[in-house]
């Protein structure tokens, strides 16, 4: 690994500086034969983050086109690892006696603890008390997101978690199982989100996860088709980035969606990743 300089990550990191250094991991990311979790897959994304998460005024939209064609590809290349490493603990915890005693020893735990908790106070300051049925799209193999917000914020909510990878929901269903209680709150669903359509007018709320539309026109493809078939009043959560952090998820801001009520839109300063945009389809 080229030689990386340690910052003091508190403070502001000169842009400059820090598209040299994301660019500089992206090359090396970009030749690895597999992004399985390993040593130098871990020290690198680790590295990544840190660089990422100090707060950051940097505008994705002003740069340069070879830095836009980077972040897009270094996007994708984070969510395959992020799927990688969710399908490998969750394969390895589905093993044990009890998977879901097992859940907070996931590298990131902390951190959905408290974006769950960031977005449950939201739902609940926007008037989504007590919501019957959630979906949350693009669960995943660790689907901590939906377990942390049934089990700690949402306790009588039933919800439908989508995901196009069969292996994913066969893995994240074995873990719930462990607990009864909860399994017969929690249903996975293999599909394309593309092509579920009628169903998703049942759903008081509806979670996007931040990596199901990788690029700014998917993106946007999934948002319009979730408003074409959510219930008008029904609101959905969708996870976005802003800074230096938009260099790992996409951004969703104003313009990319037009046609939904902006309820609010929440960036964290902690070591939470993602942002929050809180939209509603407005009534006819
Ligand atoms: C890695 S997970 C991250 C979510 C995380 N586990 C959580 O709890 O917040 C993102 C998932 O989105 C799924 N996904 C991506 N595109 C999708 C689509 N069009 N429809 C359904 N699922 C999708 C991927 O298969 C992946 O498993």
């Amino acid at each position: 690994m080229a030689s990386l300089q340690t910052f003091n990550f508190e403070s502001q990191i000169p842009h400059e500086l820090l598209i040299s250094q994301i660019m500089q991991i992206h090359a090396t990311i970009s030749k690895l034969d597999s992004l399985r979790p390993s040593k130098q897959v871990n020290t690198l994304f680790t590295h990544l983050v840190k660089l990422c998460i100090p707060p950051s005024s940097i505008d994705i939209e002003t740069l340069p086109q070879e830095v836009k064609t980077m972040r897009e590809s270094l996007i994708k290349l984070c969510g395959k690892a992020e799927g990688l490493l969710e399908l490998e603990f969750s394969t390895f915890i589905s093993q044990t006696p009890n998977p879901m005693k097992n859940i907070t020893l996931f590298p990131y735990y902390g951190n959905y603890v408290k974006l769950a908790n960031y977005e449950n106070t939201i739902l609940k300051e926007n008037g989504v008390v007590n919501a019957k049925k959630v979906a949350f799209i693009g669960s995943g193999p660790m689907p901590l997101s939906s377990i942390i917000l049934a089990t700690h914020h949402m306790e009588s909510t039933h919800f439908d978690n989508f995901d196009i990878d069969e292996k994913a929901n066969e893995v994240a269903s074995k873990i719930v199982a462990s607990d009864k209680a909860l399994e017969k709150r929690m249903k996975f669903v293999t599909q394309n989100i593309m092509e579920v359509k009628e169903r998703l007018g049942q759903y008081d709320c509806i979670f996007l996860a931040a990596l199901v539309g990788m690029s700014r026109g998917e993106k946007m493809k999934v948002l319009g088709h979730i408003r074409k078939y959510m219930k008008e009043g029904g609101v959905l959560l969708v996870r976005s980035a802003k800074g230096s952090r938009a260099f790992l998820y996409p951004i969703v801001d104003e313009n990319d969606v037009l046609d939904f009520e902006v309820l609010t839109i929440f960036h964290p300063t902690d070591d939470v990743i993602n942002s929050v945009v809180l939209l509603q389809k407005p009534k006819a």
